[in-house]
């Protein structure tokens, strides 16, 4: 399981030790499973093992800082302004890590005494599912933090997206764990101690692909954790957000926990628990995510997934709100046709759609600008990302003058998007303000202030000109002191001595022999400089630093009303940046399907499957960059079994395009059930519960489990969950065992998914003798991919034919792979003589798989069962009782 690091054991700390290390050793035992950043002034330093641990990580030098029972304190550094990047390695290599920051200033320390030092407290505990700063994040993929939960047999999942605010409550059976905690992808999942080593629990959090953080089981209380979550919203009672299982309170109370924690008491803008029950969505497992790559592929990359593929959105929004509709389709048809009327609308007014996307593009990520700045990260170029946010949201809301005609108005999903666009007037006082106060490009940071334009305050206007003015005569200062004293001075400064006259030491020795009445006062001798000041120096000095003080201090202030007015907005603004990321994602799913000529699916409540010519939209791009065209499929299903089969065995030779029939079927299952249109000529779907793919299982050698082992795995979690709703495609199972264990296998698992779980299924194998099932059952027929023998040479047509295949084609494909012409000849020989022996070594009807299963016998009573049955305890003596165990005895032997 992939769970944090821990550290090994740091060495106690004693008595004696300096004021500044108790500071540490404190924040140490707050956060002992995090890596300390212990701030001192321009750096952030780490001890002991921490800096042993960050040392190796990030490569920077380990040095030594006093003693500590006697031994040197190992100790590394890292300049503040480049934490980012040292964090982002951190966490990537699995650590967590504490920052520990001044909290108050040198001259608030020195106020309680002379020899104080300066306060420190844990501000924030870094760890991958409470990221928020975009340099550690993929801009186009959403970072969540999961919890689950399990409480009286119902398990639940909680999941925060602390970037965009949105909180999502799911409970479902624990069956389902896997698969819902799945369909969010968190980057850190949450567990009790307890459900840390609840072997129920295991898959599922092993196949989440987070690491997985354990926390004390009380925390998970249902008391306890109802006054977290509350706490956490501010609300007496969470009734007001819907009828929550004990296990989603749970959940919800250790992601609260962790917040406290890890945020340090800075509560981020959430919005109360979406709730949605398992049944809402169709369920992908993580075995089916990871066979049919649908947000990622099965190296793990996004590049060659289906998401990639079809991904034409304009902002980071965009994207990650598309890759949550592919992540996680819907089950109501009703749902599902309003997101393909928005689709399709849009798709019909090109022109629009242009004007959308082009006004889109020059967005910012409003919805993490939020977030960073309801949590006291954010700066000043986050309040320009959420000006140029609204301004954008405003636009676009003009773009969509509404028609008078019924006909030609937006469907309801765009209708609600334009609602969300439209700005309340205390956003569009905030918006307002920020295009008066805010420059047009602010710096990164607020500390350094010069983001408030000027005009906007007097005030702040006032103490700039002052600073500048006060400048400029300091430069005049200079030419005057050299015009007057005849030696060369340069003006310069430092943060010790503020403005000061420095000359060379040879051209300073006049100055010395000057008396008191030199208007120099000698402050500082360098090696080769001397350095000097004026009492018009000390004083303009004295005021430039007051004026540039209070100016950042009149900065400082504006933008803290500013973050806290976006802080108090927070929902409001969240709501515009999904309406902007909806209408991008929905506008990328039309401009896909006017690319690439999809169709919109009708989508109803029957178990039909009938697709007319059908597209992979992956292999389809690749083949047609290589020059090559992809050959369209049709394929039907029925779960009634009525107009056609309900399981088709598909055959056909190595590399005939199987597996791409076989996914391509299940990618337009996910694809119409998000509500995009879908690469083929026309499609009907009855909708989908559960979605099963298992084609050709990897070996998991880090769990322990065989190619073979992993197979049946994943085919018992089909057979046991798959009902006649369901969709299922299955490659080659049984082919990692000998070919009899296979086949048996392969033929018994096709029997029980047409017999048992009715669901629709297709089924590809090189066992060509599961053709015959289609005499034997009444909802089986056969498909097979062609191929043609040409010339000597195989040619693949791709093409899915009815009736089964003859052979497989193997030697061919294998000299086709460039396997030695010897090795080829041989194998061709080898293939004859089988063929000719197979019939004299085995006749396949010859198989228990032909015979009818005889009706099991009833088992056989034993005579000590019967014995005991006739006992009466109560009735015994003690004498008697020993009797009977004798005669007992005697009736085993
Ligand atoms: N419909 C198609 N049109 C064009 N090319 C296709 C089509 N289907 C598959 N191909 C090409 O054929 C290659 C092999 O396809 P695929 O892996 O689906 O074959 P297969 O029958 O499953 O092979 P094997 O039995 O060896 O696993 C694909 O990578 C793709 O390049």
């Amino acid at each position: 399981m992939n769970a944090p690091l821990s550290h090994p054991p740091q060495p106690a700390p004693t008595e004696g030790v300096t004021p500044v290390m108790a500071q540490f050793w404190a924040a140490k035992a707050e956060q002992p499973d995090a890596i300390v950043f212990f701030r001192m002034g321009d750096f952030y330093e780490l001890f002991f093992t921490d800096a042993e641990v960050a040392s190796a990580v990030l490569g920077i030098t380990l040095t030594k800082r006093g003693r500590h029972q006697g031994e040197d304190i190992p100790m590394a550094g890292v300049p503040v302004h480049a934490l980012e990047g040292y964090l982002a390695r951190l966490i990537r290599a699995g650590h967590r890590v504490a920052i520990c920051e001044q909290i108050e200033t040198p001259a608030e320390a020195r106020k309680r005494g002379s020899k104080s030092i300066v306060a420190r407290g844990i501000v924030r505990v870094v760890t991958p599912g409470t990221l928020t700063e975009d340099s550690l994040l993929d801009a186009r993929g959403a970072n969540r933090l999961a919890a689950v939960c399990v409480r009286k047999g119902r398990a639940a999942v909680a999941v925060v997206e602390l970037s965009a605010g949105v909180v999502d409550s799911v409970a479902c059976d624990l069956a389902d764990l896997g698969t819902t905690l799945a369909a969010f992808r968190p980057s850190e999942v949450l567990v009790t101690d307890k459900g840390f080593g609840d072997p129920d629990l295991k898959t599922a959090l092993e196949g989440s692909g987070g690491v997985v953080q354990a926390m004390a089981s009380a925390v998970a209380e249902p008391g306890a954790a109802r006054e977290r979550v509350q706490r956490l919203y501010g609300v007496a009672s969470l009734d007001g957000f819907g009828a929550f299982e004990e296990a989603e309170v749970c959940a919800l109370g250790l992601v609260a926990a962790y917040l406290e924690t890890t945020q340090a008491g800075r509560v981020p803008a959430l919005s109360p628990p979406r709730r949605s029950g398992e049944s809402g969505f169709l369920a992908i497992d993580p075995a089916t995510r990871l066979s049919l790559e649908i947000d990622r592929t099965q190296r793990g990359e996004r590049e060659g997934s289906l998401l990639a593929c079809i991904d034409r959105t304009v902002t980071s929004g965009g994207a990650r709100a598309l890759a949550e509709r592919i992540s996680r389709p819907l089950r109501d048809p009703v749902a599902i046709n309003a997101g393909l009327d928005a689709v399709e609308w849009l798709l019909e007014r090109r022109d629009l759609r242009r004007d959308l996307r082009d006004g889109l593009k020059a967005s910012a990520d409003v919805a993490r600008a939020v977030s960073r700045l309801a949590l006291g990260r954010g700066g000043p170029r986050d309040l320009a990302a959420i000006r140029s946010g609204l301004t954008i949201a405003e636009g676009i809301a003009g773009l969509f003058t509404l028609s008078p005609d019924p006909l030609n108005a937006p469907p309801a999903r765009i209708m609600g998007c334009l609602d969300r666009l439209t700005l309340s007037p205390e956003v569009s006082r905030l918006m307002l303000a920020l295009a008066e106060g805010l420059v047009d490009e602010p710096p990164h940071l607020a500390r350094d202030g010069g983001f408030v334009r000027p005009g906007f305050r007097p005030e702040l206007d006032e103490a700039l000109r002052l600073r500048d003015d006060s400048r400029r005569v300091v430069a005049d200062l200079e030419a005057r002191a050299v015009r007057e004293s005849g030696v060369p001075f340069k003006i310069k400064h430092n943060a010790v001595l503020g403005y000061f006259l420095e000359t060379t030491a040879k051209h300073a020795e006049p100055l010395f022999r000057v008396g008191p009445e030199s208007p120099f006062i000698h402050r500082q001798t360098l090696a080769a400089q001397v350095r000097f000041t004026t009492v018009e120096l000390s004083e303009l000095d004295a005021k430039i630093s007051q004026a540039g003080h209070r100016a950042l201090a009149m900065e400082g202030e504006t933008f803290e009303t500013w973050r806290q007015e976006v802080q108090r907005l927070a929902r409001p603004l969240q709501a515009v940046a999904d309406a902007l990321a909806e209408l991008d994602a929905t506008a990328a799913l039309s401009e896909w399907a006017e690319e690439t000529g999809a169709v919109r699916p009708v989508v109803d409540g029957s178990l039909v499957f009938d697709v007319q010519a059908g597209r992979h939209p992956v292999v389809e791009a690749a083949v047609r960059k290589a020059g090559d065209p992809f050959t369209p499929n049709d394929c039907r299903t029925d779960g009634e079994g009525q107009g056609c089969a309900r399981l088709s065995i598909v055959t056909g030779p190595n590399m005939a395009g199987k597996s791409t029939f076989l996914r391509q079927n299940a990618l337009l299952v996910v694809l119409a059930q998000a509500g995009a249109f879908v690469p083929a000529r026309a499609m009907r779907l009855g909708v989908v519960d559960r979605l099963f793919s298992r084609v050709g299982a990897g070996d998991d050698l880090a769990r322990g489990r065989s190619t073979f082992m992993m197979e049946m795995v994943e085919t018992a979690a089909i057979l046991t969950q798959a009902t006649p709703h369901s969709f299922v495609v299955l490659d080659e199972i049984g082919r990692g065992t000998a070919t009899y264990d296979g086949l048996a296998i392969a033929w018994a698992c096709a029997e029980a998914l047409h017999d048992v779980n009715r669901a629709r299924t297709l089924f590809a194998t090189h066992y060509h003798e599961l053709a015959r099932l289609e005499q034997r059952l009444d909802h089986v027929c056969n498909l097979s991919m062609k191929a043609r023998e040409w010339n000597g040479e195989l040619v693949f047509l791709h093409e899915a034919t009815s009736g089964a295949a003859d052979r497989s084609y193997g030697v061919q494909v294998a000299k086709l792979a460039g396997v030695p012409p010897a090795v080829v000849a041989r194998a061709r020989a080898v293939l004859e003589r089988l063929e000719t022996d197979k019939a004299a070594h085995v006749r396949l009807d010859d198989l228990p798989l032909f015979a009818l299963m005889e009706p099991p016998a009833p088992p056989i009573r034993s005579a000590v069962i019967e014995a005991v049955e006739a006992l009466d305890p109560d009735a015994l003596s003690p004498r008697e009782a020993l009797e009977a165990l004798y005669r007992l005895k005697a009736l085993a032997k």
